[in-house]
Formats: structure tokens, C-alpha cells, sequence
């Protein structure tokens, strides 16, 4: 097992670049299955959901290759197959190659996704869509049986802005014929990614951003080349880390428009934080002020920053309340930021923290992928040495994030059993 060890106390400075998006190349990965030839995906991130995504496609049949950060995917000599626990319990993600294997093959079976372990995550509104659209769902032992022969588009509403059923129903009516229209639909900017992808490959699709996109069905799908937005959560990641180590950091290959939220709360601590197009400069000068914060779907704030923001608001000048308002159990990392120091009760979905000066190091495992980052920031902001376990979760994650921070001077090694890896 993989730790990191972190001596902590350097302020951050200098330059990184955000890899592309985990969430946006996930989907996109999927949404190749829609078509027959190679697609090419540019600026994809080195880490492990892609790599496990990949293997689902390979399961598959599908061919797989990288070029620097261009992934192809060949579907040439897809068969669809059962799709084992195994693979599916991996990543979350996993379940988006549902939408497309029904409206190219008429059939899927797969076993329940994995994922970060932060709620239930149930997979209602997945199949419920498609029932709309005319597939017969069934489930047994574990896994989900959908399959139809007739699909068409259909009305179809959201009971909550699900990010994965948007986007598995967004690919599955592309293909089928007429006009589905999604209602209540995940305004995230990773669905619009996904609509530029889809529309590039011949699709009819409109209104991604907003709460109701119109997804006009066609016979066929074509490959194409598409270059992945930029991760918005890393950017926030870098964001926080800058501003818990009183550094200076920019960041590049970002839109400042996708993290409108996590600036709008560092200004408000009191941070400095300077857009450019595409690129964002945060200079922390002074311990933060407080703050609160609401998880909510895009354009709120997100849920994937919350872990990083409590850090923020463990060493903040006052009192400030989490309001975890997407994920019933996502505050794992609360008891680990409490081995360092930090002042947080918990009630419910709410975390009240008093800040205080500093943390210090403790030995600490990271319990999923954004709270496992959270720890990493805690570490390089506390006195001392931290330690953090179960690094796997945050490869899932992340590309290269201690090499990042290392080049902005944090002091972090990766070992193996105590061994430097
Ligand atoms: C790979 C990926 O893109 N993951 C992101 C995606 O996850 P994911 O797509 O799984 O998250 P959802 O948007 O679906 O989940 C939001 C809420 O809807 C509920 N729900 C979801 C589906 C369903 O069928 N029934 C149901 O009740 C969930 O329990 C949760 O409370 O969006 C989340 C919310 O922004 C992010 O934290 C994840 O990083
Ligand atoms: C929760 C996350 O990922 P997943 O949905 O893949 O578990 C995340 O990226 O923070």
C-alpha cells in the first residue's frame, strides 16, 4: 500500500498546469461506444479511472491506445458481454456505457457501478430514463438487465439533476429515434462537453447548461477527434492549496468560468484571486476569514470541493458550516482532519467548524478520492510530518499530485511499505 509523507510549512508559489477532466473523459470514453472506428481524445489526464475505463472498453472488445495525452479507442470488434462485478465496482463511471450499449445493441447487462463511497448512489434515475425510452429493465442478484428493441424519444423528468443519468440518457437518445426531451437535466459543464462530443459525431443535441436539453435521435454515429476540457475540480484542488500554505500559485489551462464558485468563497475568506482567460493567479496573504458553505448541483458549489474547503475553514479565523447537501456520508474525512487538530462537530448533513491557527501532522488514511486530497492540503498546511495512507484513492483522481505540488516546493514523497517508490 502507497503513502505519501509530507513535511508540511512551505507556502506553494510558482506555476501548474490543470490536467483534463476526469469527469468530462469518462463519459466521452462511453459515448464512443455509440459509434463503429477510431475516435481520438485529446488532453486526457494519466490516472486511474481512465485506465479502469479503459479495460471496461477493452472487456468490451474494444481496442485501446496512447499517444502522450490522446487516448484512441477503436470499437471495431466491440461484442457486448456481461459486464462483471469486477470491472463495474472499479469506478462509478462504469455505468455510462449503459446508455450507449442499449441504443446501439438494443441490450446491456452489467453489474452495479462502484465509485467513491461518499452515499448510496442509487441507479433509479438511470433506468427509470430508460424505461422512458422503452427499455425493459430488470434486476437480479446485483446487476441490471435492460433491453428494447423499439426505443424512441420520450418526456422524460429528473427527480434530482442526476450528473450520470443525464448523461447516460443524453447518449442512449442519440441514438434511437425521436425526439427525447430531458427535463430537470444536470447543468454541469462536463454534460456540455459531453453535447459538444455527441453533436461533433453527428448528433442533435441542444441546451446542455441548462435544466432541459432536446436530444433529436439519428441512425448513425460517426468517430471523431474532441480535446477534453479542462478538470475544474483539480483546479479547485490547486486553488485551496494555495490558499491553506499562504502561497502564490497560478494556475494554467483552466476556465474560470467552471470554478465561478469555489473563487466566489476564497474571496470572500479574504484571498486574492486574479482571472484571466484561461488562467487564475490566488494570493493568500492572511489567514482566511470565515466562511460557510452549500453543496448543490452546478452552478453551485460543488460537492467535490467540500472536503478541500473544510480544510480551509479548519485554519479560518472564526466559525463556518459545511452543508453537505448531495452526499449523505460525505464526511469521512472529518474524523482524520480531527487527528490533526481541526475543531468540527458534526450534526447531520451539517459540519460546524472552529478554526484554528494551525494543524499539525498526524497519521492519517485518506477515505475516498476529494477527501484524500483534502489531507494531502491539510498536510503540506500543518506543522510537522503527515502521513497519508490509501493513496489508490487518490489516483483514481488525480494526474501526477504530489509531482505537482513538489514543483511549487511542497516537500512530499510517495513510499511503498516505507520503501521510496
Ligand atoms: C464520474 C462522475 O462524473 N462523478 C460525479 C457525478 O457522480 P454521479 O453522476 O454518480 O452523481 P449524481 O449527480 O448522479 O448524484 C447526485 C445525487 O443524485 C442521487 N441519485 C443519482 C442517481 C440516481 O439514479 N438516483 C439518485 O438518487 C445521488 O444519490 C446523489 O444524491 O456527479 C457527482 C455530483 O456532482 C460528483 O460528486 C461526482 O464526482
Ligand atoms: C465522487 C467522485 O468520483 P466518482 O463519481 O467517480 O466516485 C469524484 O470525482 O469526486
Amino acid at each position: 500500500m502507497e503513502k505519501l509523507i509530507i513535511m508540511g510549512g512551505t507556502k506553494l508559489k510558482g506555476t501548474v498546469k490543470v490536467s483534463g477532466s476526469k469527469n468530462a473523459v469518462l463519459p466521452i470514453m462511453a459515448a464512443s461506444l455509440l459509434c463503429d472506428g477510431q475516435t481520438v481524445i485529446h488532453n486526457v489526464p494519466r490516472l486511474r479511472d481512465v485506465l479502469v475505463m479503459e479495460q471496461v472498453l477493452q472487456f468490451l472488445g474494444a481496442k485501446t491506445s496512447k499517444e502522450g495525452s490522446a487516448l484512441t479507442i477503436d470499437t471495431r470488434g466491440v461484442n457486448p458481454q456481461r459486464i462483471t462485478e469486477v470491472l463495474m465496482r472499479k469506478l462509478r463511471a462504469s455505468n455510462l456505457v449503459m446508455g450507449p450499449l442499449i441504443a446501439r445493441y438494443g441490450e446491456v447487462q452489467a453489474a452495479y457501478p462502484g465509485g467513491c463511497a461518499i452515499g448510496s448512489r442509487p441507479m433509479d434515475l438511470h433506468t427509470k430514463g430508460f424505461q422512458n425510452l422503452g427499455v425493459q429493465v430488470s434486476e437480479k442478484f446485483g446487476y441490471i438487465y435492460a433491453k428494447g428493441n423499439k426505443l424512441a424519444g420520450a418526456d422524460i423528468h429528473l427527480d434530482v439533476p442526476s450528473v450520470g443519468a443525464t448523461e447516460n440518457i443524453m447518449m442512449a437518445a442519440s441514438l434511437i429515434h425521436g425526439e427525447t426531451i430531458l427535463h430537470n437535466a444536470a447543468r454541469e459543464p462536463e454534460i456540455v462537453d459531453l453535447q459538444n462530443f455527441l453533436n461533433l459525431m453527428g448528433a442533435k443535441v441542444t441546451g446542455a447548461g441548462m435544466d432541459v436539453i432536446r436530444i433529436l435521435g439519428v441512425n448513425r454515429l460517426r468517430p471523431v477527434e474532441h480535446e477534453v476540457i479542462p478538470d475544474r475540480i483539480e483546479a479547485g484542488t490547486h486553488m485551496l492549496a494555495a490558499a491553506v500554505t499562504g502561497g502564490k500559485m497560478k494556475l494554467i489551462d483552466v476556465i474560470p468560468e467552471h470554478v465561478e464558485p469555489v473563487i466566489a468563497k476564497l474571496r470572500e475568506a479574504g484571498i486574492e484571486v486574479q482571472e484571466k482567460d484561461n488562467s487564475i493567479e490566488i494570493i493568500s496573504r492572511q489567514r482566511p476569514g470565515p466562511i460557510d458553505i452549500k453543496t448543490m448541483p452546478y452552478p453551485g458549489f460543488p460537492t467535490d470541493m467540500q472536503p478541500q474547503m473544510m480544510v480551509l475553514m479548519s485554519i479560518s479565523q472564526g466559525t463556518g458550516i459545511v452543508s453537505e447537501s448531495i452526499f449523505e456520508n460525505r464526511f469521512r474525512h472529518v474524523d482524520e482532519l480531527r487527528r490533526m487538530g481541526a475543531h468540527i462537530k458534526l450534526e447531520g448533513n451539517l459540519g460546524i467548524i472552529k478554526g484554528v491557527p494551525k494543524l499539525s501532522g498526524a497519521l492519517v488514511e485518506a477515505p475516498d478520492l476529494r477527501a484524500g486530497a483534502a489531507l494531502v492540503l491539510a498536510g503540506m498546511a500543518a506543522n510537522d510530518i503527515t502521513v497519508v495512507e490509501n493513496v489508490h484513492h487518490i489516483d483514481r483522481g488525480y494526474e501526477n499530485l504530489e509531482q505537482k505540488y513538489t514543483d511549487l516546493g511542497a516537500r512530499i514523497v510517495r513510499v511503498n511499505n516505507g520503501f521510496r517508490s
